[in-house]
This record gives C-alpha cells, structure tokens and sequence, in this order.
C-alpha cells in the first residue's frame, strides 16, 4: 500500500563534525494513520517532525510526503494576539488562496468544526489557552492539508481541558480521514490518541521499538487497557531515559 509519509535511512546531523541528531530511521505512515512519536528529550523527535514538515533537509536518505501538503501546530499557539480567532484562521486561508468572499464563512465553519462556534470576532487574548489551541488547530486545518504534523500541542495546558483536545482531535481526524504525526512526552497522551507509538532512542536518534495500538474508540485515558499499555511503554521509556543519560 502507498505511504502517506516515508522515511527512508534518513539521517540528520546539523553540522558536519556533529554526531547525528539521527541515524538511520526507517518510518512509513499509512493514509490515516495517526502516528505517536515518543522518546527522551533532545532525541530528535522535533527534528523528524521538521523533516516531514519540509522545515529540514535530512542530511542522507529520503523524506517523502505522497499525502501532499502538510501543516504543523506546535505547544505555543504563535496566532496573531492583535487579530480575532477568525482573522487568525482568515490568514491560513488568504495564504492557501480561497477568495476573499468565500473567507469569512470558511473560517466559522472551521471554528464550528472544533467546537467555537459563533467566536470568529473574538480576541486572542480574550480566549482561555484551550480555546487558542482550538484555534490553531482550526488554522492548520484552513491549510486544507492531508497531514497535520502536531509537536506538544497540548502540553500546556490542564488535564480536563486536554481531555476535552484529545475527544476533538480524534473526532476531526478520523471525520476528515488525516494523516496526523504527534510529538508527546507522554505514553498516555499516546496510547489514548494514537494508532501507533513509535519511541525513539538517544543519541543518535533511531526507532528503539514500536506498538500498534488496537483499542476502539472513544477511549479514556483512565481505562484499564490505556493504562496498562501506557505503563509497559514508560517501562521501556525509562530504559531510554537511563541508557541516554540525560
Ligand atoms: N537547528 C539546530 N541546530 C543544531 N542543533 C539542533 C538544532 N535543532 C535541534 N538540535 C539538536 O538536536 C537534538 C535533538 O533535538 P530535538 O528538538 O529534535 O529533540 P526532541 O526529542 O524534540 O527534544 P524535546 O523532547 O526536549 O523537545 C538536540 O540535541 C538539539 O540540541
């Protein structure tokens, strides 16, 4: 079957002297499939994202994208706190060239899609920190892209409110059939959102091991089988942590 993403030996080193940030990864994404990258801090999972993202350019092997375009969220929210949450999502827009008329109605029906209706002329700074990540996630998905490329996105914020997140994100990626890779610190967060869990290994980076995850949806973060695989990958997490010394 075709990958949506392939990387293929895939090295990265950010001088030529440096040790590789990563080494020799193999990674296919199928369209749909929602892709977890775990790992020790500094083990390189931002940096593949960037990869994938077109951010970077590997320094040996292949970075292929057949989905087609790509958008990225990140933990910080970066919208514009001088424009409302729809002249936010308006931008995404005007860049992917939708006439101007079309843009404001595009741009509620994408803060309809996760849960904001009716707060296009709402401010930024008016909004509660769940609420902007809404609305960067409504601004990558003005991107109209098949691949939503997601580093921390939710890590600032509170337990309920990411609760709330992960409902939504699961909610909007399997409705619009997207390809997401998602960059998390926490085996949880992974086990509830993803199809599968790829952990990296330090130093240089490299994929340590992978687990399919096979548990309907919804799930609960405080489920019996999301807690059980979750504690399995912190075990192995930990090994990582140890073995990089960090
Ligand atoms: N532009 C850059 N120039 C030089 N070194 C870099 C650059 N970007 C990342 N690095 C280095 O590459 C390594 C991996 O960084 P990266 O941010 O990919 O790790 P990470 O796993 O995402 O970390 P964290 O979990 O802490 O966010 C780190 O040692 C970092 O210092």
């Amino acid at each position: 079957m075709s990958a949506a993403i392939s990387l293929e030996s895939v090295s990265k080193r950010f001088a030529p002297a440096a040790p590789p940030v990563l080494a020799d990864v193999d990674l296919r994404i199928a369209p749909g499939e929602f892709v977890c990258l775990l790992g020790a801090s500094g083990c390189g999972k931002s940096t593949l994202l960037n990869l994938v993202a077109g951010l970077e350019a590997p320094s040996a092997g292949r970075v292929r994208v057949p989905a087609g375009r790509t958008a990225v969220m990140f933990q910080d929210h970066a919208l514009f706190p001088w424009l409302t949450a729809g002249g936010n999502v308006q931008l995404a827009l005007k860049a992917r060239g939708v006439p101007r008329a079309e843009r404001r109605a595009e741009a509620e029906r994408l803060l309809a899609l996760v849960r904001l209706p009716g707060r296009h002329d709402a401010r930024v700074h008016a909004l509660s920190g769940g609420m902007r990540q809404r609305v960067a996630l409504a601004r990558a998905l003005a991107q109209d892209a098949s691949v939503l490329l997601m580093d921390e996105p939710f890590a600032a914020l509170d337990a309920i409110t990411r609760d709330h997140l992960y409902a939504e994100l699961t909610r909007i990626r399997l409705a619009l059939g997207l390809t997401v890779v998602f960059v998390t610190h926490n085996a949880r967060e992974a086990v509830r959102l993803g199809d599968r869990v790829v952990l990296l290994a330090a130093r240089p980076g490299r994929i340590a091991r992978e687990w399919t995850v096979d548990l309907p949806h919804p799930r609960r973060i405080e489920s019996a089988a999301v807690a059980g695989l979750s504690a399995e990958i912190i075990d192995r997490l930990g090994e990582e942590v140890a073995g990089a010394d960090v």
